[in-house]
Protein backbone atom coordinates (compact mmCIF):
# COMPACT_ATOMS: atom_id res chain seq x y z
CA UNK A 1 0.00 0.00 0.00
CA UNK A 2 1.51 3.30 -1.07
CA UNK A 3 0.62 6.57 1.45
CA UNK A 4 -3.19 7.42 0.82
CA UNK A 5 -4.56 10.18 -1.77
CA UNK A 6 -6.29 12.98 -0.68
CA UNK A 7 -9.18 13.14 -3.06
CA UNK A 8 -11.63 16.30 -3.06
CA UNK A 9 -15.01 16.37 -4.49
CA UNK A 10 -17.31 19.14 -4.96
CA UNK A 11 -21.11 19.00 -4.94
CA UNK A 12 -20.91 15.66 -3.11
CA UNK A 13 -24.41 15.31 -1.88
CA UNK A 14 -25.62 15.79 -5.82
CA UNK A 15 -26.87 13.54 -8.62
CA UNK A 16 -23.42 13.11 -10.30
CA UNK A 17 -21.30 12.15 -7.18
CA UNK A 18 -24.33 9.74 -5.84
CA UNK A 19 -22.09 7.68 -8.38
CA UNK A 20 -18.86 9.15 -7.95
CA UNK A 21 -18.24 8.91 -4.83
CA UNK A 22 -18.97 5.02 -4.37
CA UNK A 23 -16.46 4.43 -7.51
CA UNK A 24 -13.64 6.23 -6.39
CA UNK A 25 -14.06 4.41 -2.74
CA UNK A 26 -14.08 1.12 -4.29
CA UNK A 27 -10.74 1.60 -5.99
CA UNK A 28 -11.47 2.79 -9.17
CA UNK A 29 -9.44 6.14 -9.71
CA UNK A 30 -6.46 5.06 -7.68
CA UNK A 31 -6.36 1.39 -8.30
CA UNK A 32 -6.17 -1.59 -5.78
CA UNK A 33 -2.95 -0.48 -3.97
CA UNK A 34 -3.61 2.98 -2.75
CA UNK A 35 -5.91 3.99 -0.22
CA UNK A 36 -7.95 7.15 -0.47
CA UNK A 37 -8.92 10.08 1.84
CA UNK A 38 -12.66 11.43 0.85
CA UNK A 39 -12.77 15.15 1.35
CA UNK A 40 -16.32 16.52 0.38
CA UNK A 41 -17.69 20.04 -0.28
CA UNK A 42 -21.21 20.84 -0.25
CA UNK A 43 -23.29 24.32 0.98
CA UNK A 44 -24.97 24.01 3.56
CA UNK A 45 -28.41 23.14 3.32
CA UNK A 46 -27.04 19.73 1.67
CA UNK A 47 -24.50 18.98 4.34
CA UNK A 48 -27.51 16.66 6.30
CA UNK A 49 -28.24 15.01 2.66
CA UNK A 50 -24.41 14.32 2.57
CA UNK A 51 -24.40 12.83 5.98
CA UNK A 52 -26.67 10.36 4.59
CA UNK A 53 -24.69 9.46 1.78
CA UNK A 54 -21.58 9.45 3.99
CA UNK A 55 -23.84 6.38 5.97
CA UNK A 56 -24.05 4.46 2.76
CA UNK A 57 -20.18 4.60 2.18
CA UNK A 58 -19.66 3.60 5.79
CA UNK A 59 -22.20 0.73 5.13
CA UNK A 60 -20.70 -0.59 1.86
CA UNK A 61 -17.10 -1.18 4.46
CA UNK A 62 -14.64 -0.36 1.14
CA UNK A 63 -11.07 -1.77 2.32
CA UNK A 64 -9.74 1.27 0.22
CA UNK A 65 -11.59 3.59 1.84
CA UNK A 66 -9.16 5.62 4.70
CA UNK A 67 -11.38 8.30 6.00
CA UNK A 68 -14.20 10.85 4.66
CA UNK A 69 -14.45 14.14 5.84
CA UNK A 70 -16.97 16.90 5.23
CA UNK A 71 -17.63 20.67 5.28
CA UNK A 72 -19.19 23.32 4.27
CA UNK A 73 -15.59 25.21 3.78
CA UNK A 74 -13.43 24.90 0.88
CA UNK A 75 -10.82 25.80 2.72
CA UNK A 76 -11.33 23.02 5.43
CA UNK A 77 -11.67 20.58 2.47
CA UNK A 78 -9.00 21.39 0.00
CA UNK A 79 -6.20 21.50 2.76
CA UNK A 80 -4.04 18.85 1.35
CA UNK A 81 -5.24 17.87 -1.45
CA UNK A 82 -3.64 15.63 -4.40
CA UNK A 83 -6.86 15.14 -6.73
CA UNK A 84 -10.02 17.84 -6.89
CA UNK A 85 -12.64 17.31 -8.70
CA UNK A 86 -14.93 20.12 -9.41
CA UNK A 87 -18.24 18.80 -9.70
CA UNK A 88 -20.71 21.04 -7.57
CA UNK A 89 -22.52 23.77 -9.70
CA UNK A 90 -26.10 23.93 -10.96
CA UNK A 91 -27.00 21.59 -13.79
CA UNK A 92 -29.03 23.06 -16.96
CA UNK A 93 -32.65 22.39 -17.56
CA UNK A 94 -34.33 21.85 -20.80
CA UNK A 95 -34.11 24.44 -23.53
CA UNK A 96 -30.80 25.82 -21.60
CA UNK A 97 -27.59 26.22 -22.81
CA UNK A 98 -24.53 25.28 -20.69
CA UNK A 99 -23.23 29.06 -21.09
CA UNK A 100 -26.87 30.19 -19.49
CA UNK A 101 -25.11 28.71 -16.05
CA UNK A 102 -22.23 31.39 -16.50
CA UNK A 103 -24.55 33.62 -13.91
CA UNK A 104 -25.23 30.97 -11.63
CA UNK A 105 -22.30 29.11 -11.59
CA UNK A 106 -19.43 30.97 -12.47
CA UNK A 107 -18.71 32.60 -9.25
CA UNK A 108 -18.72 29.32 -7.24
CA UNK A 109 -14.99 29.03 -8.99
CA UNK A 110 -13.68 32.01 -7.99
CA UNK A 111 -14.00 31.15 -4.13
CA UNK A 112 -12.58 27.39 -5.08
CA UNK A 113 -9.85 28.54 -7.08
CA UNK A 114 -8.38 31.07 -4.37
CA UNK A 115 -9.40 28.10 -1.61
CA UNK A 116 -7.37 25.56 -3.55
CA UNK A 117 -4.76 28.14 -4.05
CA UNK A 118 -3.91 28.50 -0.93
CA UNK A 119 -4.42 24.58 0.65
CA UNK A 120 -4.33 22.21 -2.07
CA UNK A 121 -0.88 20.11 -1.96
CA UNK A 122 1.80 21.06 -4.57
CA UNK A 123 1.01 18.07 -6.58
CA UNK A 124 -2.63 19.20 -6.86
CA UNK A 125 -4.36 17.72 -9.98
CA UNK A 126 -7.98 19.78 -10.76
CA UNK A 127 -10.83 18.72 -12.94
CA UNK A 128 -13.88 20.70 -13.40
CA UNK A 129 -16.60 19.52 -14.42
CA UNK A 130 -19.64 21.59 -13.32
CA UNK A 131 -21.13 23.47 -16.21
CA UNK A 132 -19.93 25.53 -18.09
CA UNK A 133 -16.74 23.46 -17.56
CA UNK A 134 -13.89 24.89 -19.65
CA UNK A 135 -14.90 28.48 -18.90
CA UNK A 136 -15.22 27.25 -14.67
CA UNK A 137 -11.91 25.66 -14.89
CA UNK A 138 -10.55 28.85 -16.59
CA UNK A 139 -12.22 31.19 -13.41
CA UNK A 140 -10.45 28.51 -10.93
CA UNK A 141 -7.37 28.77 -12.87
CA UNK A 142 -6.78 32.44 -13.05
CA UNK A 143 -8.17 32.83 -9.16
CA UNK A 144 -5.00 30.24 -7.96
CA UNK A 145 -2.27 32.10 -9.52
CA UNK A 146 0.60 30.01 -7.32
CA UNK A 147 -0.48 26.60 -8.91
CA UNK A 148 0.88 25.84 -12.14
CA UNK A 149 -1.29 26.42 -14.93
CA UNK A 150 -1.24 22.69 -16.39
CA UNK A 151 -3.10 21.11 -13.03
CA UNK A 152 -6.55 22.34 -14.63
CA UNK A 153 -8.59 20.75 -16.71
CA UNK A 154 -11.73 20.74 -17.50
CA UNK A 155 -14.37 17.36 -18.39
CA UNK A 156 -14.73 16.37 -22.11
CA UNK A 157 -13.71 12.61 -21.67
CA UNK A 158 -17.81 12.70 -21.72
CA UNK A 159 -18.39 13.94 -25.12
CA UNK A 160 -15.01 11.33 -26.04
CA UNK A 161 -16.54 8.28 -24.73
CA UNK A 162 -19.71 9.29 -26.71
CA UNK A 163 -18.38 9.66 -29.76
CA UNK A 164 -16.51 6.16 -29.44
CA UNK A 165 -19.92 4.80 -28.75
CA UNK A 166 -21.68 6.36 -31.64
CA UNK A 167 -18.80 5.43 -34.11
CA UNK A 168 -17.97 2.01 -32.75
CA UNK A 169 -22.24 0.91 -33.46
CA UNK A 170 -22.10 2.84 -36.73
CA UNK A 171 -18.64 0.35 -38.08
CA UNK A 172 -20.33 -2.31 -36.00
CA UNK A 173 -17.14 -2.97 -33.84
CA UNK A 174 -16.84 -2.78 -30.10
CA UNK A 175 -15.95 0.66 -28.70
CA UNK A 176 -11.88 -0.36 -27.98
CA UNK A 177 -11.44 -0.72 -31.89
CA UNK A 178 -12.26 3.22 -32.00
CA UNK A 179 -8.73 4.83 -30.76
CA UNK A 180 -7.55 8.55 -31.35
CA UNK A 181 -11.11 10.13 -30.73
CA UNK A 182 -11.06 13.49 -30.17
CA UNK A 183 -13.20 16.47 -29.61
CA UNK A 184 -11.72 19.71 -29.99
CA UNK A 185 -13.50 23.03 -28.33
CA UNK A 186 -16.05 24.10 -25.88
CA UNK A 187 -17.77 21.30 -23.82
CA UNK A 188 -21.04 22.12 -25.67
CA UNK A 189 -23.26 22.57 -28.42
CA UNK A 190 -20.22 23.73 -31.00
CA UNK A 191 -17.72 21.03 -29.71
CA UNK A 192 -16.55 18.71 -32.62
CA UNK A 193 -15.93 15.23 -32.10
CA UNK A 194 -13.13 14.70 -35.10
CA UNK A 195 -13.42 11.28 -36.78
CA UNK A 196 -10.82 12.21 -39.50
CA UNK A 197 -7.97 11.76 -37.06
CA UNK A 198 -9.85 9.07 -35.43
CA UNK A 199 -9.13 5.42 -35.95
CA UNK A 200 -11.27 1.92 -36.10
CA UNK A 201 -9.32 -1.25 -36.32
CA UNK A 202 -6.24 0.71 -37.30
CA UNK A 203 -7.51 2.11 -40.32
CA UNK A 204 -8.75 5.84 -40.23
CA UNK A 205 -12.09 6.26 -39.05
CA UNK A 206 -13.45 8.31 -41.53
CA UNK A 207 -12.36 6.37 -44.21
CA UNK A 208 -13.59 2.98 -42.96
CA UNK A 209 -17.35 4.89 -42.52
CA UNK A 210 -17.06 6.38 -46.07
CA UNK A 211 -20.01 8.29 -45.03
CA UNK A 212 -19.77 11.72 -44.84
CA UNK A 213 -22.99 12.79 -44.65
CA UNK A 214 -23.74 10.49 -41.48
CA UNK A 215 -20.33 12.25 -39.96
CA UNK A 216 -21.99 16.08 -40.89
CA UNK A 217 -25.67 15.05 -40.32
CA UNK A 218 -25.84 12.37 -37.39
CA UNK A 219 -22.28 11.83 -35.85
CA UNK A 220 -21.60 15.32 -35.02
CA UNK A 221 -25.34 16.47 -33.97
CA UNK A 222 -25.87 13.30 -32.02
CA UNK A 223 -22.74 13.67 -29.88
CA UNK A 224 -22.90 17.65 -29.62
CA UNK A 225 -26.38 17.26 -28.06
CA UNK A 226 -26.09 14.13 -26.48
CA UNK A 227 -26.37 16.46 -23.04
CA UNK A 228 -29.52 18.11 -24.19
CA UNK A 229 -30.84 14.76 -25.31
CA UNK A 230 -30.69 12.75 -22.10
CA UNK A 231 -31.81 16.07 -20.06
CA UNK A 232 -35.06 15.57 -22.15
CA UNK A 233 -35.33 11.84 -21.76
CA UNK A 234 -34.37 12.11 -18.12
CA UNK A 235 -35.86 15.13 -16.94
CA UNK A 236 -32.19 15.43 -15.53
CA UNK A 237 -28.67 15.60 -16.96
CA UNK A 238 -26.33 12.93 -17.42
CA UNK A 239 -25.28 11.31 -14.07
CA UNK A 240 -23.61 8.15 -13.69
CA UNK A 241 -21.87 8.68 -17.21
CA UNK A 242 -20.72 11.70 -15.92
CA UNK A 243 -19.30 9.94 -12.94
CA UNK A 244 -17.95 7.76 -14.98
CA UNK A 245 -16.13 9.96 -17.39
CA UNK A 246 -14.59 12.19 -14.41
CA UNK A 247 -12.93 9.08 -12.63
CA UNK A 248 -11.96 7.96 -16.59
CA UNK A 249 -10.12 11.58 -16.95
CA UNK A 250 -8.40 11.52 -13.73
CA UNK A 251 -7.26 8.15 -13.99
CA UNK A 252 -6.26 8.38 -16.98
CA UNK A 253 -4.51 11.73 -16.07
CA UNK A 254 -2.55 10.14 -13.09
CA UNK A 255 -1.50 6.84 -14.86
CA UNK A 256 -1.42 7.38 -18.44
CA UNK A 257 -2.62 6.95 -22.06
CA UNK A 258 -2.31 3.89 -23.75
CA UNK A 259 0.33 3.15 -26.26
CA UNK A 260 -1.10 4.40 -29.63
CA UNK A 261 -4.06 6.04 -28.12
CA UNK A 262 -4.91 9.63 -26.82
CA UNK A 263 -7.58 11.35 -24.71
CA UNK A 264 -9.79 14.45 -25.22
CA UNK A 265 -9.09 16.88 -22.37
CA UNK A 266 -9.92 20.71 -21.93
CA UNK A 267 -6.69 21.97 -20.70
CA UNK A 268 -4.87 25.49 -21.01
CA UNK A 269 -4.32 26.21 -24.81
CA UNK A 270 -0.54 27.17 -25.87
CA UNK A 271 -1.41 28.33 -28.80
CA UNK A 272 -1.41 24.62 -30.53
CA UNK A 273 -3.93 24.59 -33.55
CA UNK A 274 -4.29 27.82 -33.32
CA UNK A 275 -6.05 28.06 -30.38
CA UNK A 276 -5.59 31.24 -28.52
CA UNK A 277 -3.13 30.91 -25.81
CA UNK A 278 -4.68 30.96 -22.22
CA UNK A 279 -8.37 29.09 -23.39
CA UNK A 280 -9.20 26.33 -21.85
CA UNK A 281 -9.88 24.07 -24.94
CA UNK A 282 -10.13 20.18 -25.53
CA UNK A 283 -7.29 18.78 -27.35
CA UNK A 284 -6.23 15.43 -28.09
CA UNK A 285 -3.52 14.72 -25.37
CA UNK A 286 -1.52 11.96 -24.18
CA UNK A 287 -0.60 11.68 -20.34
CA UNK A 288 2.21 9.91 -18.64
CA UNK A 289 2.98 10.23 -14.97
CA UNK A 290 0.87 13.15 -13.80
CA UNK A 291 1.25 14.91 -17.09
CA UNK A 292 -0.07 15.72 -20.49
CA UNK A 293 0.85 16.97 -23.73
CA UNK A 294 -1.20 17.71 -26.59
CA UNK A 295 -0.83 15.11 -29.48
CA UNK A 296 1.13 17.65 -31.87
CA UNK A 297 1.20 17.74 -35.80
CA UNK A 298 -2.18 16.46 -36.96
CA UNK A 299 -2.85 17.97 -40.45
CA UNK A 300 -6.66 19.89 -39.97
CA UNK A 301 -8.33 20.19 -43.37
CA UNK A 302 -11.15 23.37 -44.08
CA UNK A 303 -13.66 20.91 -42.71
CA UNK A 304 -12.44 20.25 -39.02
CA UNK A 305 -10.59 24.14 -39.38
CA UNK A 306 -14.47 25.62 -39.58
CA UNK A 307 -15.65 23.37 -36.47
CA UNK A 308 -12.67 24.07 -34.58
CA UNK A 309 -12.87 27.71 -34.73
CA UNK A 310 -16.70 27.87 -34.15
CA UNK A 311 -16.15 26.53 -30.73
CA UNK A 312 -12.93 28.19 -29.89
CA UNK A 313 -14.84 31.45 -31.04
CA UNK A 314 -17.31 30.70 -28.12
CA UNK A 315 -15.02 29.73 -25.48
CA UNK A 316 -13.39 33.83 -26.06
CA UNK A 317 -17.08 35.14 -26.14
CA UNK A 318 -17.36 33.33 -22.65
CA UNK A 319 -13.94 34.37 -21.12
CA UNK A 320 -14.49 37.56 -22.61
CA UNK A 321 -18.24 37.42 -20.68
CA UNK A 322 -16.22 36.60 -17.39
CA UNK A 323 -13.66 39.14 -17.69
CA UNK A 324 -16.24 41.89 -17.81
CA UNK A 325 -18.03 40.46 -14.95
CA UNK A 326 -14.56 40.43 -12.63
CA UNK A 327 -14.53 36.84 -12.26
CA UNK A 328 -10.80 36.43 -13.80
CA UNK A 329 -8.58 39.58 -14.58
CA UNK A 330 -8.68 40.24 -18.38
N1 LIG B 1 -18.70 18.28 -17.98
C1 LIG B 1 -19.59 17.31 -18.14
O1 LIG B 1 -19.42 16.42 -18.99
C2 LIG B 1 -20.83 17.25 -17.29
C3 LIG B 1 -21.68 16.15 -17.37
C4 LIG B 1 -22.83 16.12 -16.57
C5 LIG B 1 -23.10 17.19 -15.71
N2 LIG B 1 -22.25 18.23 -15.66
C6 LIG B 1 -22.47 19.35 -14.74
O2 LIG B 1 -22.09 18.93 -13.42
C7 LIG B 1 -22.77 19.77 -12.46
C8 LIG B 1 -23.36 18.90 -11.35
O3 LIG B 1 -24.38 18.08 -11.89
P1 LIG B 1 -25.32 17.21 -10.93
O4 LIG B 1 -26.26 16.48 -11.81
O5 LIG B 1 -24.51 16.47 -9.93
O6 LIG B 1 -26.12 18.39 -10.21
P2 LIG B 1 -26.91 18.35 -8.83
O7 LIG B 1 -27.76 19.57 -8.78
O8 LIG B 1 -27.54 17.02 -8.62
O9 LIG B 1 -25.74 18.49 -7.78
C9 LIG B 1 -24.95 19.63 -7.68
C10 LIG B 1 -24.55 19.76 -6.23
O10 LIG B 1 -23.63 20.83 -6.13
C11 LIG B 1 -23.89 21.46 -4.90
N3 LIG B 1 -23.30 22.81 -4.91
C12 LIG B 1 -23.81 23.94 -5.41
N4 LIG B 1 -22.98 24.95 -5.17
C13 LIG B 1 -21.92 24.45 -4.53
C14 LIG B 1 -20.73 25.01 -4.00
N5 LIG B 1 -20.48 26.32 -4.08
N6 LIG B 1 -19.86 24.20 -3.37
C15 LIG B 1 -20.11 22.89 -3.26
N7 LIG B 1 -21.21 22.29 -3.72
C16 LIG B 1 -22.11 23.07 -4.36
C17 LIG B 1 -25.40 21.47 -4.77
O11 LIG B 1 -25.82 21.65 -3.43
C18 LIG B 1 -25.73 20.07 -5.30
O12 LIG B 1 -25.78 19.11 -4.27
C19 LIG B 1 -23.77 20.58 -13.26
O13 LIG B 1 -23.24 21.86 -13.52
C20 LIG B 1 -23.91 19.80 -14.56
O14 LIG B 1 -24.33 20.61 -15.63
C21 LIG B 1 -21.12 18.29 -16.43
O1 LIG C 1 -25.79 18.58 -20.98
C1 LIG C 1 -25.67 18.94 -19.81
O2 LIG C 1 -26.10 20.02 -19.40
C2 LIG C 1 -24.99 18.02 -18.83
C3 LIG C 1 -23.66 17.60 -19.29
O3 LIG C 1 -22.84 18.67 -19.65
C4 LIG C 1 -23.72 16.56 -20.38
O4 LIG C 1 -23.03 16.71 -21.39
O5 LIG C 1 -24.45 15.56 -20.22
Amino acid sequence: MTTPVKVAVTGAAGQICYSLLFRIASGQLLGPDTKVQLRLLEITPALKALEGVVMELDDCAFPLLDSVEISDDANTVFDGVNVAMLVGARPRGKGMERSDLLEANGQIFTGQGKALNDHAADDVRITVTGNPANTNALIAMHNAPDIPTERFSALTRLDHNRALTQAAQKASVSTPEVTKMTIWGNHSATQYPDLFHAEIGGRNAAEVIGDQAWIENDFIPTVAQRGAAIIEARGSSSAASAANATIEHTRLWLQGTPEGDWTSMAVRSDGSYGVPEGLISSFPVTTKDGDWEIVQGLEIDEFSRGRIDASVAELTEERDTVTEKGLIQG
